[in-house]
């Protein structure tokens, strides 16, 4: 993993952009450096356009410790990402986003997880049992995002997620991963099972 991880995540951002999974201000990103802090982007920046000023170094409790320009501020999902990092000591990036399906998908189960096809796919995720039965975790989205993350700290402390995913109800889909490239790589897998769920709905298969 590289030092300074922003151009990572900005290359990330720029992709995901493109394929209308952070459309303006939408989505988060974050990577961690090997003292524990993480840069995050700052809160409502244009995802499709960043630069390594358009970012925050945060320590794990959510202090700012560098900032490119004062008037940048934490992502307003930063305690997510702390939630994630605390439960997860392995992961070291953590990606949102706003996709049209992750966003169709989470209304899809009154329940609090998605059952998720047996795909091939899922080894991706590091499912590799035969013929899978695992879901992903789905969490309300309310309107203080700490709420959200302590609901997923209370959650996940009990029971450890099947996939390194989550769902937020009509708001979009979090990854988390040991290194930025495996944390693209688990994004695009989800939106794939997620585009996959939303096609078969429609063929009512
Ligand atoms: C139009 S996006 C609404 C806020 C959000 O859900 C998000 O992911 C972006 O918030 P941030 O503070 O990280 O810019
Ligand atoms: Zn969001």
């Amino acid at each position: 993993m590289n030092s300074d991880p922003r151009q990572d995540l900005i290359h990330a951002a720029t992709q995901f952009y493109q394929l209308g999974w952070m459309v303006g201000t939408a989505g988060n990103l974050s990577a961690k450096l090997p003292d524990g802090s993480f840069w995050i982007t700052a809160s409502g920046k244009s995802k499709g356009q960043l630069t390594e000023n358009d970012f925050v170094r945060v320590s794990p409790d959510g202090e700012v410790l560098e900032s490119p320009h004062p008037q940048n501020r934490p992502s307003a999902e930063t305690s997510i990402h702390q939630t994630l990092y605390s439960l997860f000591p392995d992961a070291n990036a953590c990606y949102h986003v706003h996709s049209i399906e992750a966003n169709l998908v989470s209304r899809f189960t009154e329940k609090d997880n998605l059952p998720l096809p047996p795909l091939e796919m899922l080894k991706g995720l590091g499912v590799w049992t035969e013929n899978p039965e695992v879901v992903m975790p789905v969490f309300k989205n309310y309107l203080e995002v700490p709420r959200i993350a302590a609901e997923i700290g209370d959650r996940f402390k009990l029971s450890p997620p099947d996939v390194p995913a989550l769902l937020i109800v009509y708001h979009g889909v979090t990854v988390w991963a040991d290194s930025p490239e495996k944390a693209k790589n688990y994004l695009e897998i989800a939106e794939y099972i997620f585009r996959y769920i939303v096609a078969s709905h429609q063929l009512s298969l």
